[in-house]
């Protein structure tokens, strides 16, 4: 079925000791769609991701990804699924000892039956796919500046030619110019890809340039989820702060920029 959603997250609650983070909690991810989860600072946003790759267990929910309950599939039957997702992490979570290459290597070295020839021939691929040069293969995690550990980063999660891909605060940290080439870099991918993203972030440039809708956390659920221009006019009161307040004015496209007045 098309329409089926290819993440389905169903009464997701969530809790650690005294602190309920998700309640009764339900989210739909449609097929090709990007996806913007945001919310406030501890509102959640990054237990619901670790939570649907799994390195979270909730306390009760059902959470589906392409068919398969993750909860309770069999180690090979999540092992197949697992193969059909990348990951990146905020900091790039990359492995310091080794270079961009093998770290792009990681994941394929771990899943995939291929001799090294084709291995290292996918890995440079990918890292030409995320506008690094092939040279950057050689170097190590700390050689690199904060915007090439992101494309590195997003370089391994392409890895295994995923359907769907998770990132938590793609454009933190980087500067308003990096920030806008790494949001058209993930648009780009993901029209060329046919991706589904999951996107978790507080930058509301990179849900104009990137989300096709955006999922709100607040109250311990998806409060509601729509496009930006819907989520503008709903009544709550982070919502609307979030995106009706001066930033969320100055990253709209067409705003004109402020006036002499206004910066004086
Ligand atoms: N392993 C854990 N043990 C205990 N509490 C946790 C754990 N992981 C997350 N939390 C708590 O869960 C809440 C939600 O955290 P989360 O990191 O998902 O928030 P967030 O919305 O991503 O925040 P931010 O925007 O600041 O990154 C926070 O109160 C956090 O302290």
């Amino acid at each position: 079925m098309p329409d089926d959603p290819i993440i389905k997250v169903r009464n997701l609650t969530n809790q650690f000791g005294k602190t309920v983070v998700h309640q009764n909690l339900d989210l739909d991810v449609m097929r090709g769609e990007v996806l913007g989860v945001v919310g406030a600072s501890g509102s959640g946003k990054s237990v619901l991701l670790r939570t649907i790759v799994g390195l979270q267990k909730p306390s009760v929910g059902q959470i589906t990804v392409l068919g398969t309950d993750v909860l309770t599939a069999d180690p090979a039957r999540l092992n197949a699924v697992v193969n059909r997702w990348g990951v990146m992490f905020q900091d790039g979570a990359l492995f310091s000892s080794l270079t961009v290459r093998e770290n792009v290597e990681a994941p394929m070295r771990e899943r995939l039956n291929v001799d090294p020839a084709t291995r290292t021939a996918l890995a440079d691929l990918r890292i030409a796919m995320v506008g690094l040069k092939q040279s950057a293969g050689d170097l190590y995690p700390s050689d690199l500046s904060g915007g090439m550990r992101k494309r590195a980063g997003l370089a391994r999660a392409l890895s295994m030619d995923p359907e769907i891909l998770f990132l938590d605060e793609p454009t933190a940290g980087l500067d308003p110019i990096g920030a806008s080439d790494f949001d058209a870099l993930i648009k780009a991918l993901q029209q060329a890809m046919g991706l589904t993203i999951f996107l978790v972030t507080h930058d509301l440039d990179t849900l104009h340039a990137t989300c096709d809708r955006v999922a709100v956390l607040a109250d311990r659920k998806v409060l509601v989820t729509g496009t930006m221009a819907e989520l503008r006019r709903v009544d709550h009161p982070w919502v609307h702060d979030y995106f009706n307040g001066p930033r969320a004015h100055a990253a709209q496209p067409g705003t004109p920029p402020p006036s002499q007045k206004d910066l004086t």
